[in-house]
């Protein structure tokens, strides 16, 4: 704990102060020594724990002068001064004050307003022994003063002399004023010390080496470096007599307010910056391992991936209680133990999303990003700069400071590649090389990315007719098929259309309305459902339902109820079709005639008229994708 040190350069000041702590309760240590020997008092004090030093006269100016710790003055107040006049008038009528400034300053105006003849003599903090003499001597031999006032030291002198002398006593209300003050400094210091040894505490804690230079001197260095070095404490020590030589030469050859570079330390690479403060020959300086930096890197690279970039479907989400169904989940389950490519085959909307997100979420990678790309949905040059990244300036628009890439952005988990079967030459290409190689190139970079990405690819094509018409490449394919999963369309497993439809119901139903009972199916609808061939599988399913949650009045799922879809729909089913007018029918064969191209086509077009061009609703209606919806608006031109 800090003390207050009072260093009484007369032994009646010892007596006073003790006085005063007793009377006011102070608990303050209390010394005797004047000049050098109360310097000396102080100087041990430091070590002994005091936070403020009091004093007076010369000795406060000395000890002021070279302790480092704050220092406060018993001021010489005119009443102190009045006091040793009043003695002093006993052994002379002219007198001398003799002292520094601090003493003698106030003197002059009080001598002349009592009308005493005062002799102020100025002593300075560099006059010796001898000189003060000189100047006593002079004033004595000048003015013919009978008597010297001044402070303990001045009266040192003066006894030496054989000369008359009386000493300025400081009252005891300026000893009490000046324990207050001393208070004061100590309670503010001591929150200092605190605030001191929490941001100790705290750059302590930092996982880089701080270090505060001073004329080539360390006068600051956290535990990083303590530790690194292999000392306790190295402040006031020249830096090459503690820091190693490659950090040495970067501090010394350093220009500039801000200079960086990579040092070997201990058989180790690190990044050093050396900032310049603004006091001169003042550093700070910072090390920081590059092993660190690489795997904060990492960190930042897996959290930055993780946004947005999550698997929300599990096994538990797979529905269906047909042979094949569950046969092709078992299948999954085991794929997700392995770390190899799995290739997802199966029509538009059989769930190839919710398995592949099922393996991921069901493997070791779990906790990684699942990154999904829909290969069909953008323009070939997008899908390349999207899956593998770019630099900045790779190409016109390219963004500053460039991108990573999907691949970047999964890694250390699972990239879906959906409709794998559209991707261009040039892009299959590309990742045949990142799926061989395990690393990435930016778009005009030349940095190699490792990557460990798990892939799973999903076509809705007979990827291998693409690769006998030589759209597709064999050994992009081979790659890629390592573990099939082939999807079942929801026509061959009726049996699981019921399950389904009711899972669905109370899904969607929870999600709309939060509350309450979903509506119950009759099971005559399932004759219909099960006559129907669903094309959008059980995408299509799910839309029926949602839009059977929206439109329904009563709480149970009727025949009426279905047919109002399958009628809404425009769709030519024929148990829909007999409940339809007969201007309508007739309106329906009309214009659904030719081949199944051609009628798909139609609809598709007629369903765009009707949902004024809306991509996504138009795709909702048709119980289609929105990819398959593209690719068939493309096929045809239709964009
Ligand atoms: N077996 C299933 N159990 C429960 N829901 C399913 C099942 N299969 C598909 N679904 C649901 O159908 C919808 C479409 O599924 P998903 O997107 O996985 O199909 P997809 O085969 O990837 O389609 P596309 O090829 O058009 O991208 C999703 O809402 C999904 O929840």
């Amino acid at each position: 704990m800090l003390k207050i040190v009072l260093i009484a350069p007369y032994q009646n000041m010892v007596h006073d102060a003790q006085e005063v702590c007793r009377a006011y309760g102070e608990q303050i240590e209390i010394l005797t020594g004047r000049m050098g020997q109360g310097v000396e008092l102080a100087r041990k004090s430091v070590l002994e724990d005091a936070g403020v030093l009091i004093s007076r006269g010369g000795t406060f100016l000395s000890i002021a002068n070279e302790i480092a710790i704050p220092a406060v003055e018993v001021a010489v107040t005119p009443y102190d001064v009045l006091r040793a006049l009043q003695k002093a008038r006993n052994m002379g009528t002219k007198f001398a004050i003799v002292g520094f400034e601090n003493v003698i300053g106030s003197v002059r105006e009080w001598g002349a307003l009592l009308n005493v003849p005062v002799v102020p003599v100025d002593v300075e903090q560099t006059d010796s022994a001898k000189e003060i003499m000189a100047k006593i001597r002079e004033v004595i031999h000048q003015e013919q003063v009978d008597c010297i006032l001044g402070d303990a030291s001045v009266i040192d002198i003066v006894r030496d002399m054989g000369i008359f002398g009386v000493l300025i006593e400081s009252g005891k209300a300026s000893i009490w004023a000046a324990i207050q003050e001393a208070k004061r400094i100590l309670l503010a210091r001591l929150s200092e010390r605190e605030t001191h040894a929490t941001l100790r505490g705290a750059l302590d804690q930092a996982a880089q080496g701080l270090i505060l230079i001073q004329n080539e001197q360390v006068q600051f260095a956290n535990r990083f470096v303590l530790d690194l070095i292999g000392r306790d404490s190295c402040v006031s020590v020249p830096i090459e007599s503690c820091l190693p030589e490659s950090v040495c030469e970067f501090i010394r050859a350093g220009d500039g307010t801000r200079t960086t570079d990579v040092v070997q330390v201990v058989g180790q690479l690190w990044t050093i910056e050396r900032i310049a403060l603004p006091g001169k020959g003042e550093y700070f300086v910072t090390l920081q391992r590059v092993e660190d930096i690489e795997s904060l890197e990492r960190r930042v690279r897996q959290k930055k991936s993780l946004d947005g970039h999550e698997a929300v479907y599990t096994f538990a989400d797979l529905w269906g209680s047909s042979s094949r169904m569950q046969r092709m989940k078992h299948t999954a389950q085991q794929f997700a133990l392995t770390d190899s490519s799995v290739l997802i085959v199966g029509e538009t909307g059989t769930g190839k999303e919710v398995i592949a997100q099922s393996i991921h979420n069901g493997s070791s990678r779990s906790n990684a990003p699942f990154v999904a790309v829909n290969c069909a949905a953008l323009p070939d040059q997008l899908l390349e700069s999207e899956l593998f990244g770019y630099e900045e300036g790779a190409f016109t628009g390219a963004r500053r400071g460039g991108k990573a890439g999907l691949f970047e952005l999964a890694h250390g988990g699972t990239i879906f590649l959906d409709e794998i079967g559209e991707t261009a030459s040039h892009v299959q290409q590309r990742l045949l090389r990142v799926l061989e190689e395990r690393r990435v190139m930016r778009i005009g970079g030349e940095k190699v990315i490792p990557i460990d990405v798990r892939v799973i690819a999903a076509t809705n094509k007979p990827l291998w007719s693409l690769v006998t018409q030589g759209k597709f490449r064999q050994d992009l394919f081979f790659r890629l098929d390592v573990l099939r999963i082939n999807t079942v369309p929801l026509r061959e497993v009726p049996e699981d259309i019921p399950v389904l439809f009711e899972g669905l119901l109370k899904q969607i139903w929870y999600q709309r309305k939060g509350v309450g009972t979903p509506p119950r199916p009759v099971p005559e609808i399932y004759r219909m459902l099960c006559a129907y061939h669903w094309p959008g599988n059980v995408r299509e399913l799910r839309n029926m339902v949602d839009y059977l949650i929206a439109t329904l009045t009563s709480g149970v799922v009727n025949r009426e109820a279905v047919a109002d879809w399958f009628y809404n729909k425009s769709l030519p089913d024929p148990d829909v079709y007999a409940e339809g007018s007969t201007r309508e029918r007739e309106e329906v064969q009309r214009r659904y005639v030719g081949s199944l191209e051609e009628v798909q086509r139609q609809l598709i077009v007629d369903t765009l008229f009707q949902c004024h061009g809306d991509v996504q609703r138009t795709a909702d209606r048709l119980g289609i994708s929105r990819t398959t919806l593209w690719r068939k608006m493309k096929q045809w031109n239709l964009g």
